[in-house]
């Protein structure tokens, strides 16, 4: 083993394997690789004394990289109890490590939507470098996934299976027939005549064969009437089509890599009954599309960056329905729980309906931590992203599901220094904050990013408090 202790090593992160050291170096907040013994591949600086390369975190290092350890690929993880922590920044992924080590839940480090790609200009390649530089960096060689986040069409997923991704969220969204939830038979029907039932591989006649039936679960009935039938095929036909569509495309792309698949319609204008919920994971599974989680459009609101907004009492029998049909399925899949952050009243009822097959997931409340850190040690910085916020939150909001109220967020100028950081305690400012985070980037991002330079280790601290309270109640007893 190469003696790198005359540089600014980062001990946690050395590793000696098949005779060459590696480690990260901190250099007042910037890193950069030391490779110490084979250095074919990597990009670098050649440093005597000691005698190694010293690399910029470049792609083609971080690929080189991973490619001598293998720990640091990200690999599918099954139905193991996971959460994905989703960094906007490519910061956060120490601090989620640090949150996460010991609990025995599976982590996802990589997460973004191609919404926030768009938004942030990041690619799904740096996505994942920036994760697996994260990991590296504290010597985690436990398994961890990467999502390919709503991938909406065909042309989404090639970057990600480029980029060597290993979960991929399907999201229909755009073919749900929300009109369905509430049209008459009559209009159902011309609804599901027009449906692609050559891609469904089936049709009405042999769909009515199937599900015209009351399905028992566990002793609770769940009756199929015509209605609730014909509803559920029109509002969802096309998207288990398209879902199916997705996943052809994906597997010709994968070839041999294991890959695993969520199906995501949460963000779709109406609750997924259950009905519907058994109709679509049915139809998957009788498609051939590998199912690892569901996410459906639970009851009540799930809102991003604040807690459930809703009856706790009907959410927990929402979720003891949806984990009852979990297991006519074979316990085969996990539910998801997106806009997860900061749901700490549903995480309890749904790993006890579901006896853990939840997958957690979560991303903006990372990018929170990092402006509640700005309001503590760069009040300046966060003032104008706080007014910038402001300014751009009705035209940002009309992608996500919120409700906050500018009036209720106060204007920099009317709070002092120590008054900053409670904002990110308040419900309207969270979610202002939350949504204009591409625009606020877009003019503040290299500040952001020279903050976080400075202060990255109280970043970590920040994140790993506030996921230590997201994951404890996931923790395997
Ligand atoms: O903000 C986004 O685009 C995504 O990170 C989220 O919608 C993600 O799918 C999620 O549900 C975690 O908040």
């Amino acid at each position: 083993m190469s003696d790198l202790s005359s540089l600014p090593i980062l001990p946690q992160s050395v590793v000696e394997y098949e005779g060459t050291t590696y480690a990260l170096m901190n250099l007042e907040g910037e890193r950069m690789l030391v490779v110490a013994g084979q250095t074919a591949g990597f990009v670098g600086t050649p440093h005597d004394q000691p005698s190694a390369l010293l690399c910029s975190l470049l792609a083609e290092n971080a690929d080189t990289l991973r490619q001598r350890l293998p720990w640091l690929q990200p690999v599918t993880l099954g139905l193991r109890t996971s959460a994905g922590m989703g960094d906007r920044l490519g910061f956060a992924t120490p601090g989620h490590i640090q949150a996460i080590q010991g609990t025995g839940v599976a982590p996802i480090f990589a997460q973004q939507s191609v919404r926030e790609n768009t938004r942030t200009g990041r690619t799904p390649q740096q996505v994942l470098d920036d994760a697996m530089w994260g990991a590296f960096e504290m010597g985690w060689r436990e398994a961890w996934g990467a999502d390919a986040d709503h991938l909406k069409t065909l042309a989404d997923i090639d970057p990600f299976v480029e980029a060597g991704y290993t979960f991929y969220t399907i999201d229909p969204g755009d073919y749900v027939d929300d009109d369905a939830d509430t049209a008459p038979l009559e209009r159902l029907r011309e609804k599901v005549s027009a449906l692609p039932w050559d891609e469904l591989e089936t049709t009405m006649q042999d769909t009515q064969v199937r599900y015209l039936t009351t399905v028992d679960l566990d002793g609770r009935p769940l009756p199929f009437d015509a209605q609730a039938l014909y509803s559920a095929v029109a509002k969802y036909g096309a998207a288990i089509a398209h879902t199916a569509r997705m996943a052809r495309r994906l597997r010709e792309l994968m070839g041999t890599r294991p890959f695993e698949l969520e199906m995501s319609v949460d963000e779709t204008g109406t609750t997924t009954r259950l009905q519907e919920h058994f109709y679509i994971v049915s139809e998957l599974k009788r498609l051939g599309v590998p199912l690892v989680s569901m996410a459906p459009r639970f009851v009540g609101r799930f809102e991003k960056g604040v807690d459930y907004i809703g009856s706790l009492d009907e959410l927990q029998r929402n979720l003891a329905g949806h984990a009852a049909i979990m297991r006519h399925f074979g316990n085969s899949y996990k539910l998801s729980l997106h806009t997860g952050s900061d749901k700490f009243d549903v995480y309890p009822p749904a790993m006890r309906y579901t006896q853990g097959l939840v997958h957690l997931k979560t991303a903006g409340t990372s990018y929170l931590e990092a402006l509640r850190l700005l309001a503590t040690v760069e009040t300046d910085l966060f003032r104008e992203i706080l007014t910038f916020a402001r300014e751009r939150y009705e035209e940002d909001r009309k992608t996500y599901h919120v409700s906050a109220s500018l009036d209720k967020v106060p204007a920099s100028d009317e709070l002092t220094d120590e008054q900053l950081p409670s904002l990110l305690e308040q419900f309207d400012a969270r979610q202002v904050l939350h949504v204009t985070f591409g625009s606020a980037l877009d003019r503040f991002g290299a500040a952001l990013e020279r903050a976080l330079v400075r202060h990255r280790e109280e970043y970590y601290a920040f994140i790993k408090r506030h996921f230590v309270r997201h994951l404890e109640p996931l923790r395997l007893q």
